[in-house]
């Protein structure tokens, strides 16, 4: 059965005292409670990255990058690569976020370069897919994101897809408010599904934890996480927030 997982993605927000007192906080509220169903995972920006990884070393909060390099090294102005930080103890990372595609020219092949790295160094990407909001008003998100899964998967085995994640993430829905509605989620997400059985096997379809990303708040996450095949949440702004994620991870907890 997928992992049900609550992930928070920082972005390019708090500053380094913020983010570990954020951490500390977390940390010891997943050591505090018995989180048996769900795991928690937060993608703070990479000058955290070592310091939270060093904090959270023996404790059930997992730490991800937001991005990584889909070089293994050399001269890459700017870059980090996927050994970097599994040194500084990260083993997961965010791959092809929709504003990595939009403003940094993340295309799919460049997605799929970044996860060969990920699945090299036998970490965990947390894939991202979803469609704008023109492909939605022409009723071709499935189409979408079934060419960006097709793009990004494309050279992998079916062992080696069993061991990521994806987040459907409808870009429209992002940090703007508007969520998708619950319905419209699982209709994306049994599409992904069924992608992934059709694509590989029963087995690697259901081992995969599919989370929803977009306007997830504690108003709205009962709703969308108890959908069937929604196996958690990717949250931006309110896992910025330790009251608002505390409560999405409960919410998980409850309901995944
Ligand atoms: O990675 C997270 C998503 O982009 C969702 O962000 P949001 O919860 O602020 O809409």
């Amino acid at each position: 059965m997928a992992r049900k997982i609550v992930a928070g993605n920082w972005k390019m927000n708090l500053l380094p005292d913020e983010g570990y007192q954020l951490i500390e906080d977390l940390s010891n509220f997943c050591e505090g409670n018995k989180l048996d169903n769900v795991e928690v995972v937060v993608s703070p920006p990479f000058i955290h990255l070592a310091k939270a990884a060093e904090m959270t070393a023996h404790s059930k909060l997992t730490i991800s990058a937001q991005n990584c390099s889909d070089q293994l090294s050399g001269a890459y102005t700017g870059e980090v690569s996927v050994e970097m930080l599994k040194a500084a103890g990260v083993n997961w990372t965010l791959i092809g976020h929709s504003e990595r595609r939009e403003y940094y020219g993340d295309t799919d092949e460049f997605v799929n370069g970044k996860l060969k790295r990920t699945i090299e160094a036998e970490m965990t990407p947390v894939l991202c897919v979803g469609e704008v909001l023109e492909d939605r008003k022409a009723g071709k998100q499935e189409e979408v994101v079934a060419s960006q899964l097709k793009g990004a998967l494309a050279g992998f085995s079916a062992d080696e897809v069993k061991n990521m994640v994806i987040a459907y993430e409808p870009v429209w829905a992002i940090g703007t408010g508007e969520t998708a509605s619950p319905e419209q989620a699982q209709e994306v997400h049994a599409f992904i599904r069924k992608y992934l059985t059709q694509t590989y096997s029963a087995e690697v379809a259901n081992a995969v934890s599919i989370l929803y990303g977009g306007s997830v708040k504690p108003e709205n996450a009962k709703e969308i996480f108890g959908q069937p095949d929604v196996d958690g949440g990717l949250i931006g702004g309110a896992s910025l927030k330790y009251e608002q994620f505390v409560k999405l991870i409960e919410i998980g907890q409850e309901v995944l």
